[in-house]
């Protein structure tokens, strides 16, 4: 047996401020900071969770998780990959607005299909992030906006190749990433279908923990709170 263990960051600053985010560059909120502890905490109380290596995105609210996360489990010495395949969904034109104003100017219907639904895409981004932290990536596949299939394409890749590769060798892994990017994977990871995914939410710092068996077949689920 092999465990995969993922974790959404801590309340960042714009959560806190019910802003949409997704590839802004907000940091941990106080109590962010707090709760990533919390989740540390509640990881070490795991057993037999023995990572090799964490896996992150390429934003500070999640970097920051794993590095709390990583203090508190004496795992500082561990490889830790930044990719922004682990990234925020990106949520276009809608970043920095208010959820409310938004709901206020799209209506109710339209924000939720833009953030619970699968295949819709959030207005785009006027223009592509001038961000040295991007500098390496393919401008022509960085995206202005996506739908959570979209999100999953680019994710998946990253996962079988640098995840799954390694649980095949019985050797745990931790993810620490974002809201929509986990939802995108556990929709892979568990075969959500495109209607049951509008339900699935992934609260900030609660550590879901897989057992996978030899062929990565989900044997167990638990979540930590
Ligand atoms: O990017 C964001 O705004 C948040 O991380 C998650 O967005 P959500 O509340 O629509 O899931």
């Amino acid at each position: 047996m092999v465990k995969l263990v993922l974790v959404r960051h801590g309340e960042s600053i714009a959560n806190a401020e019910n802003i949409f985010t997704g590839w802004n560059d907000i940091g941990l909120s106080k109590r962010g900071i707090e709760e990533a502890k919390r989740a540390g905490e509640l990881i070490k109380q795991v057993e037999n969770f023995n990572p090799t290596h964490i896996h992150t995105s390429l934003l500070s609210r999640a970097i920051e998780t794993a590095n709390i996360i990583s203090e508190i489990n004496d795992i500082l010495y561990l490889p830790i990959t930044k990719t922004w395949r682990l990234n925020e969904r990106h949520y276009g034109a809608l970043r920095g607005i208010n959820k409310d104003k938004a709901r206020e100017i799209f209506g109710n219907n339209q924000i939720k299909k833009w953030r619970r639904g699968f295949d819709e895409v959030p207005p785009l981004a006027k223009d592509s992030l001038n961000d040295r932290r991007y500098d390496s990536i393919d401008p022509n596949i960085l995206p202005k906006a996506e739908s959570l299939h979209q999100t999953q394409k680019r994710l998946m890749p990253y996962y079988y190749g640098q995840v799954a590769s390694h649980l095949l060798l019985g050797q745990d892994q931790l993810i620490v990433a974002h809201g929509s990017s986990l939802r995108a994977l556990i929709k892979k990871l568990e075969q959500i279908d495109n209607k049951e995914i509008l339900n699935l939410e992934v609260p900030n710092a609660e550590p879901i923990v897989y057992t996978m068996d030899s062929d990565l077949k989900i044997v167990d689920k638990k979540i930590l709170s």
